[in-house]
């Protein structure tokens, strides 16, 4: 996303086509929304999350630059540190207390890649990543861990982007639903503003 600094790219590990759909469709949508420009779901493509994925960014603006799924974990883990010339940051309960590194990520100046797994994370890479970061050291989920370390990393200057190329944008209210159309058409609208 143009104007917000790190870069931040997510990759997935472990998407269980039968059983994750639903929650790696949401660490998608959380990387979007809270400021990531690369998502990476690695080993499988599933192309009902990549779909899902396509379908918000084409309604609600352009924040991804990249989307990509099939590659091997290590093959991303290598892309990022030889083109982007970027940090790994793993997310796991048992890492080090957000609170006390993100300013140590952050003075880093670079691109931060940010794994997350979902049942079992294979164990080199605890090792492999520059940075092992818990959101507290509790289990919880990698949708809540994803958002709350994009948060601390961005500060909250992510939370009101303004995507570019959006079809629809929403305007704040204080009651009800207002979404307008940029350039769409009216019965979008309306349906938009149904409550
Ligand atoms: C269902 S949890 C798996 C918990 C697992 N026992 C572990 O090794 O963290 C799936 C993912 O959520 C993220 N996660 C869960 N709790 C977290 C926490 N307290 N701090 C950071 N990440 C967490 C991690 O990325 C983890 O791989």
């Amino acid at each position: 996303m143009e104007g917000i600094e790190p870069q931040a790219g997510i990759l997935r590990l472990g998407h269980r086509p039968k059983r994750d759909k639903r929650i790696t469709t949401h660490t998608a949508l959380v990387a979007r929304a809270f400021g990531a420009s690369y998502y990476f779901l690695s080993e499988v493509c599933d192309m009902s999350v990549m779909d899902n994925v396509l379908s918000v960014e084409k309604r609600w603006g352009r924040g991804f630059k990249l989307v990509s799924c099939g590659l091997s974990y290590k093959d991303y883990i290598s892309i990022w540190r030889n083109y982007m010339k970027g940090v790994i940051v793993h997310l796991t309960m048992y890492g080090l207390e957000l609170e006390r590194e993100i300013d140590g990520i952050k003075k880093a100046g670079k691109p931060v890649l940010i794994i997350i797994g979902s049942e079992k994370v294979p164990g080199e890479i605890y090792k492999i990543a520059d940075f092992n970061i818990s959101v507290g050291n509790q289990p919880h989920s990698e949708v809540a861990a994803l958002a709350i370390f994009l948060d601390r990393l961005y500060n909250g200057q992510e939370l009101y982007y303004k995507f570019e190329d959006a079809k629809v944008q929403i305007e704040p209210s204080a009651s009800g639903k207002k979404v307008i159309s940029i350039g769409g058409n009216k019965d979008e609208k309306e349906k938009y503003n149904d409550a």
